[in-house]
């Protein structure tokens, strides 16, 4: 059976990154997704403003809401401090093993634990299963309807506290309106949009950072 594209992103990272070396992992993703086929990673510019975030965030405990290939698990995970730990959710079971062995090229296998599921059934599990007490950082870049809901989600199982930071990705396209929504105009949460451009393409899209405020 032919190979997919997360597959042939997977040989790419395999035959041209430096084994445990997070950098050359991002950009030989980036290369190869610039260069040969797209896919929706977050990508380089837009992953200069997810560094940043996570930098002012610098969480003990983050959630990610769409693993995909793992790419920003790897570009979150390279930022983290030793105690710290990325809980990462992805409903397809054909990214999962990929995005896993990416991590494990990056070397942060330790950092990060994939959870293989949708978000809606997981997120209520976090305190009870994973040990999960309060998330310090929340990346959202999943199905945009799922936004809203999920963070709805999150806030009725008592796993936001105050200065909780969620960063949406795709705000500006395929655009995530009933989030918007939810966050903007809500006395808790403190929003900041970021203008940028699709993952490696002209168009643009946007970020959205929500700061919750208890
Ligand atoms: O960053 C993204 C981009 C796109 C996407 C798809 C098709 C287009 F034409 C343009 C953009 C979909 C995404 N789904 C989930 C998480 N992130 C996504
Ligand atoms: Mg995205």
């Amino acid at each position: 059976m032919d190979q997919s594209k997360e597959q042939r992103i997977l040989n790419s990272v395999s035959y041209n990154a430096i084994k445990g070396d997070a950098e050359s992992v991002l950009d030989c993703i980036d290369k190869y997704c610039s260069q040969k086929e797209w896919a929706m990673n977050v990508g380089d510019e837009k992953g200069l403003i997810l560094d940043k975030i996570v930098k002012e965030a610098d969480p003990t405990v983050a959630l990610e809401l769409g693993t995909y290939c793992g790419y920003s698990a790897v570009r979150i995970a390279r930022l983290l401090k030793p105690s710290a730990h990325l809980f990462s959710i992805e409903f397809n079971a054909e990214f999962v093993p990929i995005a896993k062995e990416i991590i494990e090229i990056a070397g942060l296998e330790d950092k990060v634990t994939i959870l293989e599921g949708h978000a809606q059934d997981i997120i209520p599990q976090l305190k009870t299963k994973y040990n999960v007490d309060t998330l310090d950082f929340v990346f959202l870049d999943h199905w945009k309807d799922r936004y809203a809901p999920d963070t709805i989600l999150l806030e009725q199982y008592g796993l936001l506290r105050k200065g909780s930071i969620l960063l949406a990705d795709n705000i500006g396209f395929p655009g995530a309106p009933d989030f918007l929504k939810h966050v903007r105009n809500n006395e808790h949460y403190e929003c900041t949009h970021y203008p940028s451009h699709l993952e490696y393409m002209k168009a643009p899209d946007a970020m959205e950072k929500a700061v919750y405020l208890g």
